[in-house]
Formats: C-alpha cells, sequence, structure tokens
C-alpha cells in the first residue's frame, strides 16, 4: 500500500527524519557491497592477466606446444564464464528492489507541493518575506536550513500556480540573489529573469523590468526574445516619459491605497498575527477566573478545576490544566496509527473532500478504545453538566507544514448527510481540548466577533453554538490559524441537542 501524505500531519513529517537516516544506511551498506564486488573482480583480472601475459614466445610457437593450447582453451572457458557469473552477481540488483520498496513511502510531489504551500500560507497570514523566514528570527523556529536557488525557484513556481503572485516574486528574486552571490545550482540566471521580467513590468516597476532586461541581453546577446523585450520596453517608457511631461505634477494616484479596513481572509490573518481584537478594558473587567466544582460534583468538589472567561459574547471559557499530561500521551498515542487526512463536507451536496483550506490529520476516539478516553469524556460532562450520551466521539486533530483550518462553524449548515442530526439534534457545544503548546501561530480565532484563543497545553475551550432558542449562532464562526512553528495537537468534543433539554433550558430568546 502506498503512504498517506506526510505534509497535513507535523507528527508524520517527523518520521520522515529515521527514514532518511535509514536510506542513508543502506546506501552507505550498498556502496561497500558495490566496492568489494569490484575489488572481486580487479583480483580476478589480475590473476588472468598475468597468467596469459608471462609468455615471451611469439603466439604460435606457444600453441604450438598442446598442452598449453588445452590450457589456453579450458582457461577461456571456465574463466571468462567465472568472470561473467560474477558480473552478473551485480549488487544494485538487490539494493534496487529495496529501493522501490522504500521509495512507496517516501514523500510525493503532492507532499512537496503541499509543504510549499503551506510556506507561502504562512507567508501571507503572518507577513513573512524569505529573508526574515531564513534568519530564523522566529521564536521556536530552531535551526533553519537555507533554502538554495533550486528550491527558492520551486517554492517560486508553485506560488505562482497558487496565483499567490507577491511570494512567488520575493522567492524569485531570493534565487537571483543567490545564484548571484554563486551557489551552485541547476536552474540558470536566465530563467530566472526569464519568470522575472514580464512580472515586473505587469506590477508596473518598468526601470526595473528594463534592468533585468539589460542582465539577460549581457547573458546572451544574440537572445532575440530578450532584445524584443528590450525594444519594447524601450518604447513604453519613452511614451510614458512623453505622457508624463503633457501632466500636471499633482496627478500623483496612488491606485494601492484602499479603505482600511479588513474583511473576510484579511481580517482572520490579522487576528492570527494578533492584530485587530476587539476588547475593550471596559469590557475585559467582566471578564473573571474561578473555580469550578460542577455544582457540588462528588468527583470534583475536592479538585475543582480553574476556569476563565476568554471572551464575553459569546461566552468563550476555558479550563485550565483539564488533561494531565499522562492523558495527552495515552489520547496521542491512541490516535497516531489511525491518523487520516481531514476531509469538510460541501456545502451544496453534504458530500466529503479534501481542502487546502483544512490542512491536518484526525482520528476518531471511542470509549472502548482505552479507560482514558471514557475518563475524559466524564470529565466534560461533569464540567460542563452537559450529557455525554449523545455527544460524538472524541475527535483528535494533528495539524501539518502551515496546518490551519479556515473560519468554519461547527454546527452543519447542510444536514443531508449527518444521520446522526435526526437523532440527536445539531452540535450544540464544543469542547476543544489543546494537547501542545504552539511557539508561534495556531491560535483559534473568532473572526466574527474578533476573537483570539492561544494554545495552552493542557487547557481546554468551551462555548456554545446554538443560541438558547436553538438558532444557529454565527457569532461562534472560528478559524484554527496556522502553525508557524510547533506540533499542534487539540482533540474536539462535539456536544448535541438531545439530552440538553434540562441540563441548558432553552429559552426564547436570542441571548446567549
Ligand atoms: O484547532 C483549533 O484551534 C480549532 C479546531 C476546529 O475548529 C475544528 O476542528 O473544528
Ligand atoms: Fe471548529
Amino acid at each position: 500500500h502506498v503512504q498517506d501524505e506526510f505534509y497535513s500531519s507535523i507528527d508524520q513529517v517527523a518520521e520522515l527524519i529515521s527514514m532518511e537516516r535509514d536510506f542513508i544506511q543502506s546506501l552507505k551498506e550498498y556502496i561497500k557491497e558495490e566496492e568489494t564486488h569490484l575489488e572481486q573482480l580487479k583480483r580476478t583480472v589480475d590473476v588472468m592477466d598475468e597468467i596469459s601475459g608471462t609468455f615471451s614466445e611469439m603466439p604460435e610457437t606457444r600453441v604450438s606446444n598442446p598442452l598449453n593450447a588445452y590450457k589456453l582453451m579450458k582457461r577461456m572457458y571456465t574463466d571468462w564464464r567465472a568472470v561473467e557469473k560474477l558480473i552478473k552477481m551485480d549488487p544494485s540488483h538487490d539494493f534496487l528492489a529495496s529501493l522501490s520498496l522504500k521509495c512507496q513511502h517516501f514523500p510525493s510531489k503532492d507532499d512537496v507541493d503541499g509543504a510549499a504551500l503551506g510556506l507561502v500560507r504562512l507567508q501571507e497570514t503572518y507577513r513573512l518575506d524569505p529573508q526574515s523566514i531564513m534568519d530564523g528570527k522566529i521564536s521556536g523556529m530552531g535551526h533553519t536550513e537555507l533554502l538554495t536557488p533550486d528550491e527558492s525557484y520551486y517554492l517560486a513556481t508553485i506560488a505562482h500556480e497558487k496565483q499567490k503572485y507577491l511570494y512567488s516574486f520575493l522567492w524569485m528574486q531570493h534565487a537571483l540573489k543567490e545564484l548571484d552571490e554563486g551557489k551552485p545550482a541547476v536552474i540558470t540566471k536566465k530563467e530566472i529573469l526569464y519568470f522575472l521580467i514580464p512580472f515586473v513590468f505587469q506590477v508596473g516597476d518598468l526601470p526595473l523590468a528594463v534592468e533585468m532586461t539589460r542582465q539577460l541581453i549581457a547573458l546572451d546577446p544574440s537572445d532575440q526574445n530578450a532584445l524584443n523585450y528590450f525594444k519594447y520596453y524601450e518604447t513604453v517608457k519613452e511614451s510614458l516619459r512623453r505622457w508624463n511631461e503633457t501632466q500636471s505634477a499633482t496627478a500623483n494616484l496612488d491606485f494601492f491605497e484602499g479603505p482600511n479596513f479588513l474583511q473576510g481572509k484579511e481580517y482572520y490573518e490579522a487576528l492570527c498575527r494578533g492584530e485587530g481584537i476587539k476588547m475593550t478594558p471596559r469590557r475585559q473587567s467582566t471578564l473573571f477566573c474561578r473555580y469550578n466544582n460542577g455544582k457540588r460534583n462528588p468527583r470534583l468538589i475536592y479538585a475543582p478545576i480553574k476556569e476563565e472567561d476568554e471572551w464575553d459574547h459569546p461566552p468563550i471559557v476555558r479550563y485550565h490544566n483539564f488533561l494531565s499530561e499522562k492523558e495527552m500521551e495515552t489520547i496521542k498515542r491512541l490516535s497516531r496509527p489511525k491518523l487520516k487526512r481531514a476531509g469538510v463536507a460541501d456545502r451544496k451536496t453534504g458530500g466529503w473532500f479534501i481542502a487546502e483550506y483544512r490542512v491536518s490529520k484526525s482520528a476518531w476516539l471511542m470509549e472502548e478504545d482505552d479507560p482514558v478516553v471514557s475518563r475524559v469524556n466524564q470529565r466534560i460532562a461533569d464540567i460542563t453538566g452537559l450529557d455525554m450520551q449523545t455527544a460524538e466521539h472524541l475527535q483528535v486533530a494533528n495539524y501539518g507544514i502551515g496546518g490551519h483550518y479556515e473560519p468554519h462553524y461547527d454546527f452543519p449548515r447542510m444536514h443531508v448527510n449527518d444521520s446522526n442530526y435526526k437523532t440527536n439534534g445539531n452540535r450544540i457545544a464544543t469542547f476543544l481540548n489543546y494537547m501542545s503548546d504552539v511557539e508561534f501561530g495556531g491560535a483559534t480565532v473568532f473572526p466574527d466577533v474578533g476573537a483570539a484563543v492561544q494554545p495552552i497545553k493542557g487547557s481546554a475551550v468551551f462555548w456554545y453554538n446554538l443560541l438558547q432558542n436553538g438558532e444557529d449562532d454565527y457569532r461562534t464562526l472560528h478559524a484554527a490559524c496556522p502553525v508557524l512553528t510547533g506540533n499542534k495537537w487539540v482533540s474536539n468534543k462535539w456536544i448535541r441537542e438531545r439530552g440538553q433539554e434540562f441540563r441548558r433550558r432553552c429559552g426564547l430568546s436570542e441571548v446567549d
């Protein structure tokens, strides 16, 4: 079976390190075998050479001795067959066979492209240019291996394919800089310039386009395309100059200065950077923390849980130290072999598919899997006061390279494929466990209300997805920000409506 992709789970990307070491080790062993093989061949040829070359007389004289003639025949019959056999004992056969087995489990083109796209997503969200990524200034980034010009070039082409033109441009420029510094590469300066020039021209930097074309011509003065570019840009430059002369000096429009408010994806990204959080000191002063013993629940009365208000409207609370280190380890261990790329539901058909707006792997854990799972479910019931009988299994997720989940609601808006909906109702509430700290990125943000919640290992956040009157609460729109550094693990418990009738009383109002 062919290995499932790697890039959508950092935990699985980590496996590649030992795979690479293993690969290098077997390559070394193979080289040794080849060397031994070659040694054997050399020894054989030396022996043969010595025997056949030790006769000083003329060939005819030599073979006129019947004994010599016989020996020569015999030698050429047996020895050459032995040599043939030796050559056929080529160790590369075995190596290639084991290699093709191993390669099945190597990253695919989808992995490389997924990782590249993840990097570009991180650049977009956190506003990083190539240099600041590679300077390793981002906390938690650890040792950074620099990209070669070829790697930068490939990244640029992927970014271009995905219409992320700015980052495509920046990586191309970076590749060019590295080439100019003399870094070895397969890609040539000419190829990069060919990519960059029309681009630079289109964004309106005519002088730079002309300058780059000049460089292109310097590389190959007979390049007809480059000469044509040059002629064309020179004409444009000339007509621009004439146009400028006829215009008054005040006509200085800046086309890029738009109205300064953020919408949709941009606001989501701003929240991920910690910008634009809509909390005022006045509202902040209404947020508290307290001990929660689940209304004197015997399981919590001597060990109440620390509850902290994260947001007021809609209310989002955090429970600190909700899971123990050991419980988190168990949950991760149980889910590792089950992790599969997480899908999303189609809004119209309710069908399931994979999308770049959700890059993570997930697994479902049931109570039967381990006592820890039932213990965690029980604790969620105790602390929220809600019935877990109708809740979904525990979903564990591990995010990938630049892994994220773009803004969504936890309540499905199409119920066609959700048979659970008919029996147990909608997802009334979400209980989200953070099972790792994330050095940088990976916050859970709520773009409708302007809230951001940072992952804290062992803590959990809880909110209602439905209003008291049972209607969908659109303020709960939320997203998981791209993980910049770290390995983000979460687990989700989605609680259903049925069974909560006396636990969360419904009301006619739309208040939370
Ligand atoms: O990982 C997070 O921060 C949020 C995950 C989430 O919203 C989901 O899985 O539905
Ligand atoms: Fe969610």
